[in-house]
C-alpha cells in the first residue's frame, strides 16, 4: 500500500517579501509565490503523483497554493478540508512587525529566540512547542488515519505548523528542529510504515 503524505509549505507571501512577522494574519502570495506554486505542482506531476485527499489551514496563502499545485496536476475539485489546527504559529504582539527592526528594537538573540526557540513564545503568540499542541492532534486524528488507510494525501501549511510536525515525524530534537528551514513552495514527500513511521522522506529543495 502507497501510504503518502506530501507536505509542502505556502508560495512566497506579500509579508515574506517585505520581511513582516506574519503568523495569523492572511497576506496574498506574491507573484513569485504564485510561481512557486505552479513549480511545485509541476514537480509532482513529473513524479507521476496524484492525491485522494488535500487538507491546508484556514489561511489564504496556503489555500492558494494548494490550488495551484490541483490545478497543475489536474486534479482541482479534490476533497479537501481546511482547518485553523494548521495555521501558522501565532506571532502575537510583534505580529506585522518587521524583523530587522524588531532586531534592532529587540537585539538579534532575543528574536531569535522567539522565531527558533521551542518553548519560548513571542509575546502574546506561539511557541512551537504551542503551535504543535494543536497541530499534533489534529494530524493524528484527521491526517494520519486517512494516510494509513491508503488515501494519497497533501498538506499545504505553513513554515511553523509543518515544522512542527517535521519534529514528531522524524522524531527530531528541539535542537535539529531549530536549524529546519523550509523553503516556500518546496514539496517533502514522506513515504510511511503501518504504524506511521517513516520510511522514506525526500525534500524537493535537495
Ligand atoms: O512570519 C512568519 O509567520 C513566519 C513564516 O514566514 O516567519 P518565521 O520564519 O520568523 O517563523
Amino acid at each position: 500500500m502507497d501510504r503518502l503524505l506530501v507536505l509542502v509549505r505556502h508560495g512566497q507571501s506579500d509579508w515574506n517579501l517585505k520581511n513582516l512577522f506574519t503568523g495569523w494574519k492572511n497576506p496574498d502570495l506574491t507573484e513569485q509565490g504564485v510561481a512557486e506554486a505552479h513549480k511545485a505542482g509541476e514537480q509532482l506531476r513529473d513524479l507521476k503523483l496524484s492525491f485522494d485527499v488535500a487538507f491546508t489551514s484556514d489561511l489564504s496563502r496556503a489555500q492558494k497554493t494548494l490550488d495551484i499545485i490541483l490545478e497543475e496536476l489536474g486534479q482541482t475539485g479534490l476533497e479537501t478540508f481546511k482547518d485553523q489546527a494548521l495555521n501558522e504559529r501565532d506571532y502575537g504582539d510583534i505580529t506585522g512587525m518587521n524583523k530587522d527592526e524588531a532586531r534592532e528594537k529587540f537585539g538579534e538573540e532575543q528574536v531569535h529566540i522567539w522565531r527558533r526557540s521551542y518553548d519560548i513564545p513571542p509575546p502574546g503568540g506561539e511557541s512551537l512547542k504551542m503551535t504543535a499542541e494543536r497541530v499534533l492532534p489534529y494530524y493524528k486524528s484527521e491526517i494520519l488515519p486517512r494516510v494509513l488507510a491508503g488515501s494519497r494525501t497533501i498538506v499545504a501549511a505553513h513554515g511553523n505548523s509543518l515544522r512542527s510536525l517535521i519534529m514528531d515525524l522524524e522524531d527530531l530534537s528541539p535542537e535539529e528542529i531549530l536549524k529546519r528551514e523550509l523553503g516556500t513552495g518546496t514539496p517533502i514527500i514522506y513515504r510511511l510504515d503501518e504504524n506511521g513511521g517513516v520510511v522514506s522522506v525526500q525534500d524537493l529543495a535537495d
